[in-house]
């Protein structure tokens, strides 16, 4: 790591000291006297980031650290529904991954607490009583020194940061085969704004989520995940609307910390474009161990304001049937899906294309990243045909920026610099998490047909179920593979329910990786024990043999 440190350093000196022979990387002013600030200021900039998230950041970290000279703007409008802003660092770092991932936790906590008695312990008292605001306090804390790092980071790298909202205004001095682009800023609260010119520039605006247009009071009284992590009180009685990951994952820790929870999906599928089995699963599971009530069909049509009454807020929806319900909530949370945030970007400036969605059109599979504009680059969430995690923002910024101004980066290396996205793994941070890398089964039916599928699966009893004696039957594995050639069975796909699944597949991505992974390498690896990743290594029945898949021991 050391050595690799030093290297970018030397490499950045190596930088900074030579004129580029490139278009795209005009050399990087340094150490400016406070005479010569103004002139630098207006000096173009080799690379201009738009959003400071996941991969905003990396890009322009790793550019700065090649010796680029890098500006990032990055602005939060708040929220339409409550007014909620935050600081640097984008959706995951303060309304995505990082509080998600505590407020899981946190109900992990109430979990334990309340299956203690089953491990001897006496929990003098009564039950726990959970304290939303001294949890939401605790998150906002860890957000805010997240926040912190990300501007020091910022600083110690020399990047030119502006808390501003940027736009494009076209194209302005370069040369005529590589113009220099002008981007303009402000900060709508204090009203400041700033010009700069850049070779090149990064959109990574990320997404918001979106509101239906179509449900009178969605907007007024509802909420959505930019807002819910925030909140100085607890949101009580929720109904979430929305059958994603983000809804069922903002319903499964609010049942977890002792809320009414309940669920309104438009259709009967939750988690579309995820494995369907093990989708059924962690309904399943929030169902009948957390107590989540799903109206599957259903569809809001007005949210109204009770206020005065203890109803709080009434939902009133139709079922696919079209009859019509409704009933008292606290507090409404919308996760009917996001937008990409390219609207007030001013694209049409410089002529860079944006989907039905916003998001921006990238290049060939290869170079996704790279528009139809030379000089203009898309990451993250805002970019069309990508991968939405912030895993997969950060490597694409980091590669992207390498690419720019790594000039080791060889024409021959230049595949090794480019983002793969196939085979991401992923979680679903659902009290019961599911964790997939790979194809899903359905995915591996259409692509192969249904005689060159095998599916080796297990129905496994996690050691956390046992004392407890909880249901395991929602604690599930399945490898998809691939017809048998030369004694190996391609393994196609991972997907595995259970206690911290995420962490158990986070090492079996590796090995997919590889191209070559095989049922082989499972079935010939030996397991730890006692661990639910051991049952991955253990797998032997097909789905196709029609055997029970139910573990009943060591
Ligand atoms: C509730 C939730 C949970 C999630 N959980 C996970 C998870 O567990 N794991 C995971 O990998 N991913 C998760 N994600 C997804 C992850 O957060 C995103 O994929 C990631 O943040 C995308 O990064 P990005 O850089 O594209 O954009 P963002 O992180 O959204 O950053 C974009 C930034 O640009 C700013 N901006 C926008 N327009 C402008 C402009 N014109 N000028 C200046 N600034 C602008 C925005 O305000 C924002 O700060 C979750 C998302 C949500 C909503």
């Amino acid at each position: 790591m050391l050595a690799r440190i030093e290297a970018k350093i030397a490499l950045a000196k190596a930088f900074s000291s030579r004129t580029s022979g490139s278009a795209t990387f005009i050399p990087a002013v340094r150490s400016l006297s406070s005479s010569d600030s103004a002139a630098a200021a207006a000096a173009p900039f080799d690379l201009a980031v738009i959003g400071g998230g996941s991969g905003g950041l990396a890009c322009a970290k790793e550019a700065a650290e090649l010796g680029a000279r890098v500006c990032v703007f990055d602005f939060v409008p708040p929220s339409p529904t409550r007014g909620t802003s935050w600081g640097l660092g984008g959706t995951c770092v303060n309304v995505g991954c990082i509080p998600k991932k505590l407020m899981h936790l946190a109900a992990g906590v109430g979990d334990t607490l309340r299956h203690a008695g089953a491990y001897g312990w006496q929990l003098d008292g009564g039950a726990p009583r959970h304290d939303w605001e001294a949890l939401s306090g605790a998150v906002k804390q860890h957000v805010k020194s997240l926040n912190f790092g990300h501007r020091s980071q910022l600083m110690q790298r020399n990047i030119d940061y502006c808390n501003m909202l940027a736009k494009f205004e076209g194209y302005e001095g370069g040369t005529p085969d590589r113009p220099l682009l002008a981007l303009s800023a402000t900060n709508p609260k204090t009203g400041r704004s700033r010009r700069v010119l850049a070779a090149n520039a990064v959109v990574a605006v990320g997404g918001r989520p979106s509101l239906p247009a179509d449900v009178p009071g969605a907007a007024q009284l509802g909420i959505t995940s930019d807002d819910l992590f925030w909140l100085p009180r607890s949101p009580g009685r929720t109904l979430v609307v929305g059958g994603g990951y983000v809804a069922l994952e903002c319903a499964g820790f609010l049942a977890g910390l002792g809320l009414q929870a309940e669920v309104m999906v438009r259709t009967d599928v939750c988690l579309r474009g995820f494995d369907r089995q093990m989708a059924n699963l962690v309904v399943d599971f929030m169902r009948q161990h957390c107590g989540v009530k799903f109206h599957l069909g259903c569809k809001p049509m007005a949210v109204t304001d009770q206020s005065g009454s203890a109803s709080g807020l009434r939902v009133d929806w139709r079922n696919a049937d079209g009859e019509t319900n409704s009933a008292a909530f606290d507090s409404v949370l919308f996760a009917t899906g996001r937008r990409a945030v390219t609207a007030d970007l001013n694209l049409d400036a410089i002529g860079v294309a944006v989907d039905s969605a916003g998001r921006v059109v990238g290049g060939e599979d290869g170079q996704l990243e790279k528009t139809s504009v030379p000089g203009v680059f898309a990451i993250g969430d805002a970019l069309q045909n990508g991968v939405e995690l912030t895993p997969v923002a950060i490597r694409a910024g980091k590669l992207l920026a390498r690419r720019l101004f790594d000039k080791t980066v060889s024409a021959e290396s230049a595949t090794a610099a480019t983002m793969d996205y196939s085979n991401v793994a992923t979680t679903v941070f659902t009290p019961l998490e599911y964790a997939c890398v790979g194809l899903s089964e359905e995915a591996a039916l259409t692509k192969l047909g249904p005689n060159a599928v095998e599916v080796y699966h297990a129905v496994y009893t996690p050691y956390e179920f046992v004392l407890p004696h909880l249901d395991q039957t929602q604690c599930y594995i399945k490898a998809i593979c691939g017809p048998s050639s030369s004694g190996r069975q391609p393994l196609l796909g991972l997907h595995v329910t259970g206690p911290n699944a995420g962490e158990i597949v986070q090492g079996f991505a590796a090995l997919l990786r590889t191209g070559t992974a095989a049922y082989e390498d499972l079935a010939g690896t030996v397991g730890i024990h006692p661990t639910s990743a051991e049952e991955i290594t253990k797998l032997w029945i097909t789905k196709k043999s029609g055997l029970s898949p139910m573990i009943t021991g060591c």
